[in-house]
């Protein structure tokens, strides 16, 4: 169907979703086109040779006014007849570094009449519905108003609550009074209507709505969360995080950037990331889940020392990184993990999980084979442990300065690459480093690696597996105070290499760990310092750190549940891929909307 009027040819193809007609923008025409997937409009000057297109995918149009219509600093609507107004997300650079933040783009366009206008508004809100199917129409946001620089409230109302009211989302907020209250609301209290859970605050937060979505997932699905083997529910309900604390890991490495206004905007256009997650048992009991880190040693350290700090806010984890480092502790312990299949992916291929990662992509058909959907968070769940023949497990006993696991790379600003930088969000597995117990000056290698691009993992006394489960124990014949001997130990012992009994056969390769780490003099001159430093007798267990929290146990067994929930996000853009199709857009309009509060 076509239609004439003053000249201006517009009209209607097959679909109901497919527009084409003239648009001025700022006195300046142009060819404005709706196909299926995006709405694109080109200048029609003829002087000027270089007819560039700006092109909006329509998942990424945030919101369709009448009227020309600002929203910041406050909402303003001048109500003309013949015009209307596009919000959609416009990629920034991020200063060079990895991810990019996210703006709310704003073009005013001018029709030649008010039913031209309406047919706009109409087409563009039908196909906004026909193409974000997963987009929130109602979310129940939780605001820690302590996390991080406790600026929690101050970024959900300034920065958030703004676009969400322009994308239509009506928002349930409470404002914690306590900690574990969110978890709490969400084990207990209807969640009927909700689209997803919504964390204004940090890690800790985040895994509050964790704990809360998987347990309330398990209840209404009868499962017992107790049982390692059990195969758990996915949650139904997505989660957003709006970073706001101290370390804000999950953001990052799931976003690539810690900004409000990027995190807002993926919940609006309603991205969809899985996540694996890892749950952590002690005997036969649940003692948490994690999804960034699991660490024994160094990193439970140093969260019990930050602990005693929490009033320097985020400066407490260097600070507390500082004190353990220089009290130089190393534990003893028996490591046993179930490899993962190494022909999908290793932790030292060098590449790295990115928005549409491959890998993820494939692990999902794996993981849900029989859906449709591969995906599909309700039907038919193919168990990942108990139809896969297992694997062989393998034992590793010595002295360590830390044992961590983590489902995704847990790229953070401190470490922006991340614990394993070639981790996947979303493949089913964990990547296990074992820092076996070496010189000082070897351990802060390790650490400074984290800072830069250098491999952490190509030093002798480090070793990285892809796993899909861990278990830990205490050695049967573990001293109860070693740390008195440091000085005075042998090479073998230095690395922190005992004399292995792998309790399943499958040894580790101690010869090439093992190889050429004599410490030189200087090394020597080191310890002796930092030994001189950290003077008080060092307890002989370390704790759990787990996601930020303490861990109660000591010996357990922690388990990969491969996508088990599903975040606001899409995994880090690649700048170099994603800029190109939006370059013309940003040359255009260097505007961008929404600040970050720092
Ligand atoms: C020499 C520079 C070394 C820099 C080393 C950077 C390594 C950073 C690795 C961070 C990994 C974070 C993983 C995410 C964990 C979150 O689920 C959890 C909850 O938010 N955060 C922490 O437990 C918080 C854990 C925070 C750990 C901070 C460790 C800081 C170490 C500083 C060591 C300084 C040595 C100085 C020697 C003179
Ligand atoms: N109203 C509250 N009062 C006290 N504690 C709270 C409240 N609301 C939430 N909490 C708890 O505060 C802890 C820390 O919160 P959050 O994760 O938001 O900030 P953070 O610790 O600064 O950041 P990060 O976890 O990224 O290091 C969480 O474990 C959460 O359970
Ligand atoms: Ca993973």
């Amino acid at each position: 169907m076509s239609f004439v009027r003053k000249g201006e040819r517009y009209f209607r193809m097959e679909s109901d979703l497919t527009l084409e007609s003239s648009l001025w923008v700022e006195n300046k025409r142009y060819r404005a086109v709706l196909t299926g997937w995006h709405f694109r409009w080109t200048e029609l000057d003829k002087k000027n040779r270089d007819k560039r297109t700006i092109s909006v995918p329509v998942s990424e149009v945030v919101g369709v006014e009448e009227g020309r219509v600002e929203i910041l600093p406050q909402k303003s609507v001048e109500d003309t007849d013949k015009d209307f107004t596009v919000f959609y997300v416009k990629r920034c650079s991020n200063g060079g570094s990895h991810g990019l933040l996210w703006r709310l783009g704003r073009t005013q366009f001018s029709c030649l009449s008010r039913v031209l206008r309406d047919q706009w508004t109409k087409h563009l809100k039908a196909a906004l519905k026909t193409h974000s199917p997963l987009r929130p129409k109602r979310l129940l946001v939780f605001i820690n108003p302590f996390g991080g620089k406790k600026k929690g409230r101050e970024i959900y109302h300034s920065l958030v609550s703004p676009l969400f009211e322009l994308a239509g989302i009506s928002s349930h907020v409470i404002v914690t009074e306590r900690a574990n209250q969110a978890r709490d609301h969400l084990l207990k209290k209807d969640l009927t209507g909700f689209n997803g859970v919504v964390c204004v605050g940090g890690d800790g937060m985040f895994s509050e709505i964790l704990h809360g979505l998987i347990g309330r997932t398990q209840q209404e699905a009868g499962l017992c969360e107790d049982d390692p083997t059990v195969t758990l529910q996915p949650c139904p309900l997505h989660i957003g995080i709006i970073p706001a604390g101290s370390t804000d890991c999950v953001c990052f490495a799931t976003v690539g950037v810690i900004d409000p206004v990027t995190s807002a905007l993926h919940i609006i256009i309603g991205d969809s990331q899985p996540l694996d997650v890892c749950s952590v048992h002690q005997t036969s009991a649940l003692v948490r889940y994690s999804v960034s880190l699991l660490g024994y040693g160094f990193y439970g350290d140093v969260l019990a020392e930050s602990e005693k700090h929490r009033w320097m806010g985020p400066l407490r984890y260097d600070y507390s990184g500082t004190v353990v480092y220089l009290s130089n502790r190393s534990y003893a312990g028996v490591v046993q993990y179930l490899p993962a299949d190494p022909v999908l992916s290793s932790p030292r291929d060098r590449t790295r999980c990115l928005a549409g990662c491959s890998v993820c992509s494939r692990s999902t058909e794996r993981l849900f084979p029989n859906s449709s959907d591969s995906g599909s968070l309700y039907s038919s769940y193919h168990s990942q442990y108990n139809n896969d023949s297992e694997g062989e497990w393998v034992s590793v006993e010595g002295r360590f300065r830390c044992v961590s696991l983590t489902c995704m790379s847990s790229s953070n600003p401190r470490s922006p690459l991340g614990l394993s930088p070639s981790a996947h969000l979303a493949d089913g597995t964990g990547d296990l480093i074992l820092v076996w117990d070496t010189h000082p000056l070897g351990f802060l290698k390790f650490l400074y690696r984290h800072t830069s691009s250098q491999d952490q993992f190509d030093l002798p006394f480090v070793e990285v597996h892809r796993v899909k489960a861990v278990r830990f124990s205490l050695p049967p014949d573990k001293e109860e105070d070693s740390f008195a001997e440091r000085e005075g130990q042998s090479n073998d012992e230095e690395r922190g290499y005992t004399d292995t009994a792998s309790r399943n056969g499958s040894q580790q390769h101690l010869a090439e760990k093992g190889a050429a780490r004599e410490p030189t003099k200087r090394q020597k001159t080191a310890n002796s310092f930092l030994c001189g430093v950290c003077c008080s007798k060092a307890p002989a267990v370390s704790v759990w750190n787990c996601d930020g929290e303490i861990l109660p146990s000591t010996e357990i067994l922690s388990r990969v549940h491969g996508q088990l929930v599903r975040l606001y996000a899409r995994g880090i853009e690649d700048g170099a891929a994603v800029q190109d199709y939006r370059e013309e857009s940003d040359k255009r309009e260097r505007s961008c909307y929404g600040t970050s509060l720092n």
